[in-house]
C-alpha cells in the first residue's frame, strides 16, 4: 500500500542539493571542499555528500535524493525536478520548490537568478505560460515576504494576485521589486521571499486551480556567532522559522500524524500548499567552500530525506507483520496524543510483574508540542541505541523509575536490530498506566534518554516496537551533544499555540500589505509559560466563577449532604467498591477532585437508565451527571463567553483568552471535549488542575 509520504510512487518531499561554485580555485582543492558520490551517475536514486573537514557532530557522509553540481545547469534542474511538479499543478495540485541553506549559499541566484541568468522560478514561469496558452488556462502571480514573523504581500493590498500574460511582464514584477520593495519605514531585515504562480482554468476569475510556490528562504546563520552583522534576535527568529519549516517537512516525510504547522507564521501560511499529498522539492544550497552553517543545513536536509526512507522501510515491515501502525509511534507528538494504556495482556512481549491492585495508576506520556519534535534528539536516540543498547536500557529504566514511583510494570521491548530484548522496568503496581505531562517535562529535561524511555513506555497494545526502534537506528552516527542540541533548537522548540491563520491585512508605508502580523509571536511561548506557571503556582487566587458553575455547586452540595447520611451497602464492599468508597470520601473532601481526576475524556452527558435501585447507585449516577454537567458548562462557557469573562477563569490569561476567541472565529464551537483545550496550549495536567480549581472553588 502506498504510504502517505508518497504520491504515485514519488516522494512527497524530495530533497536535493545544489552546489554553488567557488570563485577561488584554491578553495576547490582545499580540505573544506565538498564531494558528491553518485553511485549510478545521473540515474542515482540517492547520493552521498561528504566533506573533508570535520564539523561538530558530523558524519562521514549525508544522503540526499540528488545533488546538482556546478556543471549541471539550472535548465537541468527544471527538466529533472520541476517539470513533473508543473504537470501536477496543471492537474490541480499545489507544488513547492523551497531553497534553503546558509547565508550566501546561492538561494536567490537559484530561485530568482538575474535578468541575464534567469533562475528556476523564471524558467518555470516560461514553461507554465506556454502550457497555459496551449490549454486555454490563465496564469497569475502573487509575491510574499515573511520577515520577523510578519507576512507581507509585496504586490500590495489592491492587487495581491496579478494576472501575468508574458514572461517579460513577470520579470518586470519580479525583478522590479528589488527597487521598489525596500521599505523605507522598516529596517532592512532579512526575509523569506516567495513567488506563488497560480493556474486558473479558463479565465482568471474562475478560481485558482493549482499553485506553484517558489520559496527563497533567508539564510541560516548560527546565532552564537560573534562577528555577525545581524542582531541576535533577528537571527534567532529567522532560524526559528527555518527549523519550523524543516520540522513540517520532516513530519510530512516521516508520515507523522501530527504536522506542526503552527510553529511559525511561515508554516501556517504554507499549510495548504504543503499538505494533502502536495509535492515539495527542497533544495539545499551548498557553497563548495563548506562551513559549519552549511553542515547544519545539510544535516537537517538529510534527516528530512532519510525520514521518508524510514517510512518506506517501515511500510515493508508493516506488510510483513500485518501491523497497520505508523512509524510515528516513536514520535513525541504521537506520544502526547492519547493516554496510551499498556496492559498486561496486550502482547506476549509485554509482561506485568508485581501485584496488580484495583487502583490504576495513571501517568501520561504527553510530551508537549513545544519540545516534542527533536530532529537532533532522534538522532541522539539512535546513537544511544546503536552504540550501547545496554546503556540505553538502563537509562530508560532509571529514567522511568525516577518519575514513576507507584507502578511496577516490566515491558519487554524487542528491538529488531539488536535482536535482543530489553526490559524496561517501572517500580510499583499497576495494570495500566498513562504517563502525565509532569513526567513528560521531566523526560524532556533529561533529554534523549528519557525521551526514549517515554516512547518505550507509551506503546499501544499490539504495537510492535521493532519498527520504531529499527527506524531510529538508520541514522546512528550523529554525535552532537544533548546540550548542543538544546541550544540549537532553542529557536525551533515552540508551542503549538492555537494561533489562527486568519489573515489580517494592514497597510504599510510602501503600499505592500501586511498579511499577518504578530510582533509578539516570538514571545508567545514565554507568555504561555507565564500563564502556565501562574496557573500552577497561584493556588490561592480565586477569580470569579461563572454563575452557571455556581448553580451546579449548589446541586452538588445538596447531593453530598444526602450522601453523607448514606453508607454504601455491605454487598458493595468488594475490591471494586473499595475504590468507589475512596472516591466518595474524595468527593466529600474536595468534591470535584474525582470528577476531574478520573479521566480527561469528556464524559457522556446522558443519565444511566437504571438508577434508583439503591441510594449508592443513585448517588453515583447523580455525581456522574453533575460531573458531566460541570464539564459541559465549563466547555459551554469557553465556547460562548467574551474575552473579559474568559480571563476570569483560572489559567486563562490575556493570550489564551485571545486564542479562544480566535479559535471561535474559525469554528463556532471549538471546545467539544476537554482534550480540545490542548489547542490553547494547555497540557492534560493543566486542564485537570484548571477544572479542579475552578469547580472546587465553589465549595469555598
Ligand atoms: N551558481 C552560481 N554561480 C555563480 N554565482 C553564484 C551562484 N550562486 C550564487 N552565486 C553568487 O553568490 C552570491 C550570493 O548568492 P545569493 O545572493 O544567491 O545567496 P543567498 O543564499 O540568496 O544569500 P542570502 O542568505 O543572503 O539570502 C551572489 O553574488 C551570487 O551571484
Amino acid at each position: 500500500m502506498e504510504t502517505k509520504s508518497t504520491t504515485q510512487g514519488r516522494k512527497v518531499i524530495r530533497v536535493v542539493a545544489r552546489v554553488k561554485p567557488s570563485t577561488d580555485p584554491v578553495v576547490q582543492a582545499s580540505a573544506k571542499s565538498i564531494s558528491v558520490h553518485k553511485p549510478k551517475g545521473d540515474e542515482s536514486e540517492t547520493v552521498s555528500i561528504s566533506f573533508g573537514a570535520q564539523f561538530a557532530g558530523s558524519k562521514d557522509s549525508y544522503k540526499l535524493d540528488y545533488c546538482f553540481e556546478e556543471s549541471e545547469t539550472t535548465g537541468l534542474i527544471l527538466t529533472k525536478e520541476i517539470k513533473p511538479l508543473i504537470t501536477s499543478v496543471f492537474e490541480g495540485k499545489d507544488a513547492n520548490v523551497i531553497a534553503h541553506g546558509a547565508r550566501c549559499s546561492g538561494k536567490t541566484h537559484l530561485i530568482q537568478g538575474s535578468e541575464r541568468e534567469p533562475g528556476i522560478a523564471v524558467l518555470t514561469m516560461a514553461e507554465m505560460l506556454s502550457m497555459a496558452e496551449e490549454r486555454g488556462d490563465s496564469i497569475s502571480v502573487s509575491i510574499y515576504e515573511v520577515s520577523q514573523e510578519t507576512v507581507y504581500d509585496i504586490l500590495g493590498q489592491e492587487k495581491r494576485v496579478v494576472p501575468v500574460k508574458s514572461l517579460s511582464e513577470f520579470q518586470n514584477l519580479y525583478f522590479g521589486l528589488k527597487k521598489s520593495q525596500k521599505l523605507t519605514s522598516d529596517p532592512p531585515l532579512r526575509s523569506h521571499r516567495g513567488v506563488m504562480i497560480h493556474v486558473t482554468t479558463g479565465n482568471v476569475n474562475s478560481g485558482s486551480f493549482g499553485r506553484m510556490n517558489f520559496l527563497d528562504m533567508a539564510g541560516y546563520e548560527d546565532s552564537r556567532k560573534q562577528n555577525s552583522d545581524l542582531a541576535h534576535l533577528e537571527i534567532t527568529r529567522i532560524n526559528k522559522s527555518i527549523y519550523a519549516l524543516q520540522n513540517v517537512m520532516y513530519a510530512l516525510n516521516a508520515n507523522e500524524t501530527h504536522v506542526p504547522y503552527r510553529e511559525s507564521k511561515l508554516t501556517r501560511m504554507l499549510k495548504d500548499c504543503l499538505q494533502g499529498g502536495n509535492r515539495t522539492l527542497l533544495i539545499t544550497c551548498l557553497p563548495r567552500e563548506f562551513s559549519q552553517d552549511s553542515f547544519y543545513m545539510l544535516n537537517l536536509a538529510s534527516r528530512i530525506c532519510v525520514g521518508s526512507n524510514r517510512v518506506m522501510a517501515n511500510a515493508a515491515t508493516k506488510k510483513n507483520n500485518s501491523i497497520a501502525r505508523s512509524i510515528s509511534s516513536s514520535s513525541a507528538v504521537q506520544r502526547r496524543q492519547t493516554p496510551l494504556v499498556v496492559s498486561a495482556t496486550f502482547n506476549k512481549k509485554t509482561l506485568l510483574r508485581g501485584s496488580v491492585t484495583e487502583r490504576k495508576t495513571k501517568l501520561n506520556t504527553v510530551a508537549s508540542a513545544i519540545k516534542g519534535r527533536k530532529l537532533f534528539g532522534e538522532a541522539n536516540d539512535s546513537v544511544n541505541c546503536k552504540n550501547n543498547p545496554k546503556k540505553m536500557e538502563s537509562k530508560a529504566r532509571v529514567a522511568v523509575k525516577k518519575e514513576i514511583s507507584t507502578s511496577k510494570v516490566v515491558l519487554d521491548v524487542q528491538a529488531s536490530s539488536f535482536e535482543e530484548v530489553y526490559p524496561c522496568e517501572l517500580e510499583g503496581v499497576c495494570s495500566s498506566f498513562i504517563v502525565t505531562d509532569s513526567q513528560s517535562s521531566l523526560i524532556e529535561e533529561e533529554n534523549v534518554d528519557l525521551a526514549f524511555s517515554s516512547s518505550t513506555v507509551a506503546m499501544e497494545p499490539g504495537y510492535s516496537t521493532c519498527a520504531s526502534f529499527s527506524s531510529e537506528l538508520i541514522d546512528t552516527t550523529y554525535t552532537e551533544t544533548p546540550q548542543k542540541h538544546e541550544e540549537r533548537f532553542s529557536g525551533a522548540i515552540y508551542c503549538d499555540d492555537g494561533f489562527t491563520n486568519k489573515a489580517q491585512i494592514a497597510e504599510r508605508a510602501d503600499n505592500s500589505s501586511v498579511i499577518e502580523e504578530d510582533p509578539t509571536l516570538v514571545n508567545e511561548g514565554e507568555n504561555l509559560d507565564k500563564e502556565n506557571k501562574s496557573l500552577l503556582a497561584n493556588e490561592t487566587a480565586s477569580p470569579p466563577l461563572s454563575i452557571r458553575l455556581q448553580e451546579l455547586s449548589n446541586t452538588l452540595k445538596s447531593i453530598c449532604k444526602t450522601s453523607s447520611q448514606l453508607s454504601p451497602p455491605e454487598k458493595y464492599h468488594t475490591a471494586l467498591t473499595k475504590s468507589k468508597t475512596e472516591e466518595v470520601s474524595e468527593y466529600s473532601d474536595i468534591t470535584v477532585e474525582a470528577a476531574v481526576s478520573l479521566d480527561l475524556k469528556t464524559p457522556e452527558r446522558s443519565m444511566p437508565s437504571n438508577i434508583g435501585c439503591s441510594p449508592w447507585k443513585t448517588f453515583s449516577a447523580h455525581s456522574s451527571k453533575l460531573k458531566n454537567s460541570a464539564v459541559g458548562e465549563y466547555l459551554k462557557f469557553l465556547n460562548t463567553a467574551d474575552k473579559e469573562d474568559l480571563k476570569k477563569l483560572k489559567g486563562i490569561g490575556e493570550r489564551r483568552a485571545t486564542y479562544i476567541v480566535e479559535l471561535r472565529e474559525e469554528s463556532p464551537e471549538p471546545f467539544k471535549k476537554l482534550d480540545d483545550l490542548k489547542d490553547i496550549g494547555l497540557s492534560e495536567k493543566q486542564i485537570k488542575g484548571l477544572l479542579r480549581k475552578e469547580i472546587g472553588e465553589i465549595f469555598h
